[in-house]
């Protein structure tokens, strides 16, 4: 199935039409750029083009007042002066003649796409729409929002498609205070937000969208606010957040359909945001979310003014919806003391309505003082940026590397009477193997790998290697007579002179003899950092153990690691289930862009088919509902993150103890 994309230029046709220095940046390019970025990289000719069109007075009543909705109808008549008149009642918003029609416009592109994605007729979408919508309230516009065009989609979904639980995903750097009063008592719809905050310093400058508004009544826990109360947050940031809050919490409410107010105004370069995490990001938060809801989701553009890392950030977005390679994020930094501080806070207050939390520590001791000492240097600093700010300084970042797709998606090595899945390309070996491998196969492997035929697939595996290595293949799954042999040739001899850092993801009971990345045997703290057992509860049935190991570990260190291949190993009698066998294919996509090389045996041949459907990249089936969340051993999980951050900084969820 494809990717929708809503886009119409009648929503470039109004503008700001008297000075208003709150409101000047919220121009008509911001759509037209990142459109034609879309029409230039040849993204939008692969996309489903979706047409918009007016949402209803009943659609746009599911959010809004009719008192608000009637004000609203009249601007399009207006003088320059009624306008002007009309807009004073409203907190950094701008009025014009068009913006009534292109409201409509804007919130009817979101319940197309809506539509497009419930009804199955594409996978994914985006619309590209102005005005955006999160600021807007029931009877107010603010923010450049004039309607909600999430939260009506949200409600829409519901009404109209039956969804029952709906997660919205608020990557824009302001807060969307519009949807968390829309939904902050209805326990269907999740909203999580992270937004510059600056201790309430930062616009809309609301209490309420602190870490510690969860919601209210029976909405309590569904709603979720990330302060960053520091500017020149990084991609590391970011990610630690994903991983350690929306993640996990996401996957244990187990929505129908996810909607993402993706606003690019989070990204470098941005002159709201002042952060530094580069466009690229966005390929990587849309991939972490399309695993869920069985991939249904719908990006609905809210602000972004830096018209060059807009425009990057949406091909970002639109390209990883189509399925593209993921980018390398190179050098991921740890999250910053003041990032961990939030994300501690944020962890603490959710942990008791979220069980995937509950091991999760306190808030951090940052007492009253604390916060003044900072709050003061805060103010000197801002004292000395105010300065500075002549000069301030334009950032700069590299433009984003091209996700070329390999030839061939997925290959396969199969034995001779083993028949190959659809969609995969079986590799049999063209030549004899080079002699220097033979030999190195021969001395290295048990006796029956060492015959004819374990040669061969030894050799077609290093074949896999080297045309994943030249993206001439994208990912490929092994079937082998013995997967620890196996997997010890892959990192000992193939992997080693083929890449120069091998994730491998053991999935089953095996104690293996470890070798670290640098292949040397083990000294006692290498092998500590670099083998890292989770045992999971009644094995690998442990839907909480298993989010908990994936988000909690697997995934930090992974973008920490930054690996040139991933080797996921089935081991016999792992028991793992086959949708959360995809969910971990699906989501180890998002190292080594996409060269992810699975490793079964051949009597678990059952399972190729799941594996084959999740490496071609199909969504994956979502993890059943957690209900009855199990006697999970998340403690221990906690335990092994304690000892492990000191060597992988990406695991970190408090602030360091010696600050
Ligand atoms: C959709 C959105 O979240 O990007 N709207 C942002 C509104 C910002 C209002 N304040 C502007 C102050 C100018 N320096
Ligand atoms: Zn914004």
């Amino acid at each position: 199935m494809g990717t929708a994309l809503i886009y119409d230029e009648e929503m470039t046709k109004y503008k700001l039409l008297w000075v208003d220095p709150a409101c000047k940046i919220e121009v008509p390019e911001r759509l037209s750029v990142s459109y034609e970025a879309l029409v230039r990289t040849g993204l939008s000719d692969r996309c489903v083009s979706v047409p918009p069109r007016e949402a209803s007075d009943a659609e746009i009543l599911l959010v809004h007042s009719e008192e608000y909705l009637e004000g609203v109808k009249k601007t399009p008549h207006m003088t320059l002066e009624d306008l002007k008149e009309f807009t004073l009642q409203y907190g950094d918003v701008y009025f014009h003649p068009n913006i009534y029609h292109c409201a409509k416009l804007a919130a009817g592109s979101a319940l197309q796409l809506v539509d497009s994605v419930m009804t199955g007729k594409v996978r994914n979408g985006m619309a590209l729409v102005r005005p955006p919508g999160h600021h807007s309230m029931r009877s107010a516009a603010s923010g450049f929002c004039v309607f909600n065009n999430v939260a009506i989609a949200a409600r829409y979904a519901k009404q109209k498609h039956g969804a029952k639980r709906v997660l919205i995903v608020d990557w824009d750097i302001h807060h969307g205070q519009g949807v968390q009063y829309c939904f902050e008592d209805d326990p269907s719809v999740l909203y999580f937000s992270w937004h510059r905050y600056e201790h309430q310093e930062f616009w809309p400058n609301l209490r309420e969208s602190d870490y510690d508004c969860v919601g209210k009544g029976s909405g309590a826990g569904y709603n979720i606010n990330v302060p960053w109360n520091e500017v020149g947050m990084e991609n590391g940031d970011y990610l630690s957040v994903f991983c350690h809050v929306l993640l996990p919490v996401a996957y244990e409410f187990c929505p129908d359909l996810v909607l993402v107010c993706a606003g690019f105004d989070s990204a470098i370069g941005d002159p709201e945001g002042e952060m530094c995490a580069t466009p690229d990001i966005f390929a990587h938060l849309t991939h972490l979310l399309m695993n869920l809801a069985g991939g249904k989701l719908c990006a609905v553009l809210e602000g972004g003014y830096n018209l060059t890392s807009l425009a990057q950030s949406v091909c970002q977005t639109v390209q990883t919806l189509l399925g593209d390679p993921l980018p390398q994020l190179a050098n991921v930094r740890s999250p910053c003391e003041s990032a961990l501080e939030s994300l501690q806070c944020v962890r603490s207050v959710q942990r008791r309505y979220w069980s995937i939390l509950k091991h999760a520590a306190d808030s951090p001791t940052t007492d009253v003082s604390t916060k003044r000492i900072k709050l003061a240097k805060a103010e000197e600093e801002k004292a000395e940026t105010a300065e500075e700010e002549r000069g301030q300084e334009e950032k700069v970042w590299p433009e984003p590397a091209e996700r070329l797709r390999p030839p061939v998606c997925s290959a396969s090595v199969l034995p001779d009477d083993a028949a190959c899945p659809d969609g995969l390309k079986r590799l049999v070996s063209s030549k004899d193997p080079e002699p220097l491998l033979v030999s190195r196969i021969k001395n290295r492997s048990t006796e029956d790998a060492g015959d004819a035929d374990g040669v061969a697939t030894f050799s077609r595996l290093y074949t896999l290697i080297e045309k994943m290595r030249t993206n001439e293949i994208g990912n490929g799954v092994a079937l082998v007579p013995d997967v620890a042999a196996a997997m010890e040739c892959v990192v000992q001899d193939l992997g080693s002179d083929l890449v120069s850092r091998v994730l491998v993801v053991c999935v089953g009971k095996e104690e293996l003899n470890c070798a670290t990345a640098d292949g040397s045997e083990d000294k006692q703290e290498q092998k500590g950092k670099y083998y890292i057992p989770v045992c999971l509860k009644k094995g690998c049935a442990d839907t909480v153990g298993f989010i908990q190991a994936v988000f909690g570990l697997l995934l930090p260190l992974g973008y920490e690691y930054d690996p040139g291949l991933v080797l996921l190993v089935r081991m016999p009698g792992s028991g793992v289930g086959d949708c959360m066998w995809q969910q971990l294919i699906g989501l180890l996509k998002g190292f080594a862009k996409g060269h992810t090389l699975v490793l079964m045996q051949t009597n678990d041949g059952a399972c190729m088919d799941p594996t084959a459907s999740a490496l071609l990249g199909h969504p994956a089936p979502p993890l059943q509902e957690l209900l009855t969340p199990l006697p999970d051993d998340g403690g221990a999980l906690e335990r092994m993150r304690e000892r492990l951050q000191a060597h992988w900084k990406m695991l970190q969820t408090t602030v360091s103890s010696g600050n």
